[in-house]
């Protein structure tokens, strides 16, 4: 088994508790994901007691890890000796930032070069697609004697590939907003998330209004002031109807790309204390760890190559221009804040570039 196939059944594989090996240039790594695992797995995984602890960049420099690496390459994972203290517990507070306040780290630990780094960092990519935290229990080396179930990193590079998107159905849709909205649903052989265009108004020769919503289910169904979200999907709509065409995209990207589960972790941080940016570097994930490029690729396939996009992120224009799109116009799309999301707002003007 290979490609896709192969990924999807390592995803499965790290959700359930079972390990993984993933092929790199100069090796093989076998993993057990940690938040998945309990000490009777890591005793039958690791017999020997001499697993390592691989973690992310932005965990380990919480950590206060990742600085004892000699010639430390920013963004490499980390790994982190086995010691005798470093059991199931001790991996879980290395893994898992919810009781770090609470939980003085035990130690001390060492961090030492990652062996086989490029499967390292694939292991860490895997972990954000299946929603789980970015932290596993590591050996070197294939648990079969010819690794011929090691995954490759251009498996995982298949899987997110959004080339193999493609409209599956479309239909009549009225909405509250529109009465003639039209709904067009993608989907790609490999990725669970089916993404959605909703198309308001008709074609009239100008480049549509586009908005790229990533999903959030707190904010788009649960009505949560902690963010934007809804208001703006709102907006969106009402824009669209009162300009007379405008597209919809809405992308199956929970927490900015680091599914509901990480990301109502990241909320829970947020009561400690953190912004939406250290909350996310404290879990061990990028700050925003969306991929546009099934944005544009939608866009293609809805055979639209110029638009104005409703944002106040320069990302987006950025990610979009780059996979082909030209943007001709930002259109500023901000909301009134509230008590619960002023700083929410605050932090993505100051510290993720948006334009509020
Ligand atoms: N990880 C994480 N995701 C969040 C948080 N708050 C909101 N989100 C997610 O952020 C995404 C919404 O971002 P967008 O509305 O596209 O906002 P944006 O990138 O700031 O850009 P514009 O709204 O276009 O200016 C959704 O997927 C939400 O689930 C948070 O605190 N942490
Ligand atoms: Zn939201």
């Amino acid at each position: 088994m290979s490609g896709p196939q192969a990924t999807a059944r390592a995803i499965d594989a790290m959700r359930r508790g079972w390990p993984v090996a993933i092929a790199g240039a100069s090796g093989v790594l076998t993993l057990l994901a940690i938040e998945s695992a309990d000490p009777v797995r890591l005793a039958a995984f690791d017999t020997e007691g001499s697993a390592g602890v691989l973690l992310s960049a932005g965990r380990a420099a919480t950590l206060k890890l990742a600085n004892q690496r000699e010639a430390a390459v920013p963004d490499a994972p980390v790994l982190v000796a086995r010691v005798a203290w470093l059991n199931f517990a001790a991996a879980t507070a290395l893994a898992d930032p919810q009781f770090d306040l609470a939980t003085p780290m035990k130690g001390p630990f060492r961090a030492i070069a990652v062996p086989v780094a490029d499967a390292a960092a694939a292991a860490l990519r895997l972990a954000r697609i299946a929603g789980i935290l970015p932290a596993f229990f590591v050996i070197e080396g294939g648990q079969d004697a010819d690794n011929t179930h090691a995954l490759s990193i251009a498996d995982i590079d298949a899987h997110e590939d959004a080339g193999r998107l493609a409209i599956a159905t479309r239909a009549r849709l009225p909405i509250a907003h529109a009465e003639d909205a039209e709904i067009v649903a993608f989907r790609t052989p490999e990725a669970a998330g089916e993404h959605v265009a909703l198309l308001i108004g008709a074609p009239d020769g100008r480049p549509p209004l586009v908005r790229l919503h990533s999903e959030c289910l707190t904010g788009d169904v649960l009505g949560s002031l902690k963010c934007d979200c809804g208001p703006q999907l709102d907006a969106a709509l009402a824009a669209m109807v009162a300009d007379g065409w405008g597209i919809l995209l809405y992308l199956r990207q929970e927490g900015r790309g680091i599914g509901l589960v990480n990301k109502l972790r990241a909320y829970a941080l947020q009561d400690q204390g953190f912004d939406t940016v250290d909350a996310n570097t404290r879990l061990g994930f990028a700050v925003d760890a969306r991929d546009f490029g099934v944005a544009a690729r939608m866009l293609a396939l809805l055979k639209q190559d110029r638009i104005r996009l409703l944002t106040n992120n320069p990302a987006k224009v950025a990610a979009l221009e780059a996979a082909g799109v030209e943007v001709v116009e930002r259109v500023p799309h901000a909301l009134p804040a509230n008590a619960h999301n002023a700083r929410y707002l605050a932090t993505k003007r100051d510290r993720t570039g948006h334009q509020l």
